[in-house]
């Protein structure tokens, strides 16, 4: 069976500054993970690589067999909405759309059916019935990150990807997120990459990764 997630000698640059530097990853499924590095070390530069929103200069990414860094824009897009959640760091809600139409879209751009009640089952685990019908301004800033973890999580994606997503939050809030995510994953059959510099979360997810920020030869 291929790994969930194959990473091998990426290399991405800005500019010429080197980010990411032959980098190697693999994760199986079902195996939850956390990736640790300093700020400004490449977390959510991978993040945006694995989700095909950048394109590597070298090395591949495959994802449950498929290589998303190889792939045109219009068949990456369409793998990452059928086999990836990512719950970005600035939560990339729509904003003209309540929590409910939020979640509807991303079925329907997953291809998928727009499954009202399995909405509003997500909606409940999550503690967010309340706010189904709120646009993302309406909500708080846990109300917010809940949001986005369910718009992640509602197309049941195989692999699901948060950066930073307790970040915000007080240790009380933090940890009622992570358990979250953990526990909807598992539900859900979702497989977590979760990056961070929250210490907090290794508590939860004990599998870590660490970036380095890499070092140019002078
Ligand atoms: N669009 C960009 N253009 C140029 N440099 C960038 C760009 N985006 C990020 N960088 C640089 O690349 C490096 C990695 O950034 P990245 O945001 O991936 O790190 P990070 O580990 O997610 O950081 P943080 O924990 O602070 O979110 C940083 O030095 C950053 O300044």
């Amino acid at each position: 069976m291929p790994h969930l997630l194959e990473i091998s000698g990426l290399t991405f640059r800005y500019g010429g500054q080197a980010v990411l530097d032959r980098f190697d990853l693999t994760q199986d499924a079902g195996a939850h993970r956390v990736l640790l590095g300093p700020s400004g070390s490449g977390k959510t530069t991978l993040i945006h690589l694995i989700a095909g929103l950048l394109t590597p200069h070298e090395g591949s990414i495959a994802i449950d067999g498929e290589t998303i860094s190889t792939l045109p824009p219009a068949r990456r897009d369409d793998l990452r909405r059928r086999k990836i959640g990512v719950v970005f760091q600035t939560l990339r809600l729509v904003a003209a759309l309540d929590v409910t139409s939020n979640l509807l879209l991303a079925q329907r751009l997953a291809g998928q059916r727009q499954d009202r009640t399995e909405v509003k089952a997500l909606l409940d685990e999550l503690g967010l019935s309340h706010r189904a019908h709120a646009r993302p301004r309406e909500l708080s800033q846990g109300e917010a990150q809940r949001a986005a973890i369910a718009r992640g999580l509602v197309a049941r994606p195989r692999l699901l990807i948060a950066d930073e997503p307790t970040s915000a939050l007080d240790d009380h809030n933090a940890e009622r997120v992570a358990r979250l995510l953990i526990d909807t994953a598992n539900a859900h059959g979702s497989t977590l990459l979760v990056a961070t510099h929250d210490a907090r979360i290794k508590a939860f997810i004990p599998d870590a990764v660490t970036l380095a920020p890499v070092r140019e030869a002078a």
